[in-house]
């Protein structure tokens, strides 16, 4: 068994998230589109359980508990809650039902019907769930809890791995099962990945801003494709911004801005000798105003690991290699 599903970036808005066609349901099968997340564990959707002022603009799923076993069931007593990194959180019930994203289908699969959502998933209406594809020790239903699709799914699948080919600005793939070795160009690099804070964590071996020279140092970082920028240390962000003229942290924003005309320098990362190149375009992240721009590289704060996320990931491919916990990327 393999799946291969594409993956849509939010037009509206500047590649910030990449929704995936899930079907949910198999009486009354309804396509949901979701944000594939490697930093979360839950599946969860807007429902008929979402009040209808939280829900205005989005698909709903509306769980068919007929009595047939390809029905959906709800799990008595089964309750999930949770909070992102951005301040964002929901909450709800459980129900278990049929979820087939790229043809690949799992037939009980913990599917989580918000009944709260907060307002930045209200006005996000592009998206209608949250697909968690981290390691399901993260998963939050409770008393039982439940695990992603992909472990679900893996036994089934011709190998227990998944690939991202995210792109700028247009449609790209998530298959399952195998690896397109028409999707990159060059051998994929392996590193492995630690599972202890349940994360696609691994350690990259250093760094290159512009044309500066490579600094070689190992560093802890994530990858998530729930996280639309790249986070590294402040001191990193610092130097980095400082190679363009005016760019400097915005205290309003809590971010860096700089001048639109100016193009960002690459971004290069270390795995082993292997080294990763963000086009600076990649990291031009989009309009404040008529003059500056948001910065696609912005502190990780407090964080323990850097986040390579979408600005990153996209400019790559990536292996996730749940069978061999091992993470692997490629130029393409
Ligand atoms: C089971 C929980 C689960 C593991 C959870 N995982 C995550 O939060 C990571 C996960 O990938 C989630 C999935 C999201 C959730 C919201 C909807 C879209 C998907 N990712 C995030 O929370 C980061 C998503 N937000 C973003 O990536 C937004 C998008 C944006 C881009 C440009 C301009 C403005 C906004 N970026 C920012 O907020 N940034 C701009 C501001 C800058 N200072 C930092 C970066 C977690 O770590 N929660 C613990 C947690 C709780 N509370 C807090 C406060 N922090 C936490 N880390």
């Amino acid at each position: 068994l393999t799946g291969s599903a594409v993956a849509n970036p939010n037009p509206s808005n500047f590649d910030r998230e990449y929704l995936v066609p899930v079907i949910i349901g198999a009486v009354t099968p309804q396509t949901i589109n979701m944000d594939l997340d490697t930093g979360s564990s839950d599946l969860w959707v807007f429902s008929n359980s979402t009040p209808g002022a939280q829900a205005t603009g989005h698909v709903v799923y509306q769980p068919n508990t007929c009595n047939a076993s390809t029905c959906a069931k709800l799990l008595p007593g089964e309750t999930w809650s949770i909070q992102y990194s951005d301040m964002s959180s929901s909450s709800g019930i459980v129900y278990s039902d049929l979820v087939t994203i790229g043809g690949a289908a799992v037939s009980s699969q913990a599917v989580e019907a918000a009944q709260i959502v907060s307002s930045s998933f209200t006005t996000d209406t592009a998206n209608s769930g949250l697909l968690g594809m981290a390691f399901s020790s993260l998963n939050t239903c409770r008393p039982q809890q439940q695990l992603t699709w992909f472990d679900n799914i893996k036994a089934s699948l011709a190998a227990e791995v998944w690939t991202a080919n995210l792109q700028k600005g247009a449609a790209g793939t998530y298959n399952f099962g195998y690896i397109d070795s028409t999707a990159y160009n060059s051998n994929i690099t392996y590193t492995p990945v630690s599972t202890l804070r349940g994360f696609w964590e691994f350690t990259f071996s250093g760094y290159q801003l512009g044309s500066s020279s490579f600094v070689t140092t190992d560093m802890a970082a994530i990858a998530d494709t729930g996280t639309t920028l790249l986070l590294l240390p402040s001191a990193v962000v610092e130097s980095y911004w400082a190679q363009v003229p005016s760019a400097h942290l915005e205290p309003s924003l809590g971010a860096y801005i700089y001048p639109c005309s100016a193009t960002p320098p690459n971004f290069t990362f270390g795995i082993g000798s292997y080294r990763g190149v963000v086009p600076g375009s990649y990291l031009a992240y989009g309009p404040v105003s008529s003059q500056w721009c948001y910065g696609g590289i912005q502190s990780q704060g407090s964080s323990p690991f850097s986040v390579f996320g979408d600005v990153l990931l996209k400019a790559q491919f990536v292996v996730f290699d749940v069978g061999n916990l091992r993470i692997g990327y490629a130029a393409k």
